[in-house]
């Protein structure tokens, strides 16, 4: 079976861009939102996904954005796909797909069972799905809150339309559990990584990374003896 693929969102500086390349994740997310402790300019995220060796996918979060701020957002940053973590309705999705033609990934924030039936919507017109926890009432953020739900409320689903994604609260103690619990193969994190807000931590990268695909940080002696 293939590994786990995570991705490791908000990263603001060259160093975590390089952290999170060399713990061998798959995604790296810009985070373009301007209450956001992880929020870039355009111009710093230009110079930090510069930084990005082939083959790391880099990811563009924006929340209900317009189509001057994503023109003006892909006029100038090398991207591989976007991440749509507003109300974008599925319309938007897949105006925002057509136009810019690159995939696009759409957040689905998830509290309770009847948050479920959302999914479905977002099946037929998105790349992929990134099944969150729901923000709390009059919250900031509509994500990277280090919140998460129910994993047990995807038990048993045996596929969903499109490739998806689980996050919420995610960090290197629980990553493994919610694989185990909800059988997904790809991952997000941002909060559960950081030292501070907006602050990525490269041991906790590497940590994350390692836990989300069963292998032990450190190699066991193979005896110990
Ligand atoms: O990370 C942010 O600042 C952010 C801002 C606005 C929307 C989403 C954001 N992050 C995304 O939220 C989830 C979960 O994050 P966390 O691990 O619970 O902190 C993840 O998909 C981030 O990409």
């Amino acid at each position: 079976m293939p590994e786990i693929a995570v991705k490791i969102c908000g990263l603001t500086r060259p160093a975590d861009v390089q952290a999170v390349a060399q713990a061998g994740a798959a995604y790296a997310g810009f985070v373009f939102f301007g209450k956001s402790p992880r929020n870039l300019s355009v111009a710093d995220a230009r110079a930090l996904a510069l930084t990005a060796p082939p083959g790391l996918c880099k990811v563009a979060l924006v929340v209900d954005a317009d189509d001057a701020t994503l023109d003006a957002i892909l006029a100038d940053v090398p991207l591989d796909m976007l991440q749509l973590h507003g109300h974008e309705s599925p319309w938007r999705v897949a105006e925002v797909r057509a136009r810019y033609g690159l995939p696009v990934m759409k957040a689905i924030g998830i509290a309770d069972a009847q948050d479920l039936a959302q999914i479905d919507a977002y099946g037929d017109v998105a790349d992929q799905l990134l099944i969150d926890a729901k923000p709390p009432k009059g919250a900031d953020l509509p994500g990277g809150n280090g919140l998460s739900f129910d994993w047990r409320l995807l038990q048993g689903r045996k596929y969903w339309q499109r490739p998806w994604m689980l996050a919420g609260g995610l960090t290197p103690d629980t990553v493994a559990q919610a694989v185990g619990l909800t059988g997904v193969r790809q991952v997000d994190v941002s909060s559960g990584v950081e030292s501070a807000p907006g602050i990525k931590d490269a041991t906790l990268i590497a940590d994350f990374v390692t836990a989300a695909q069963g292998t032990p940080a450190v190699p066991r002696l193979a005896n110990p003896n």
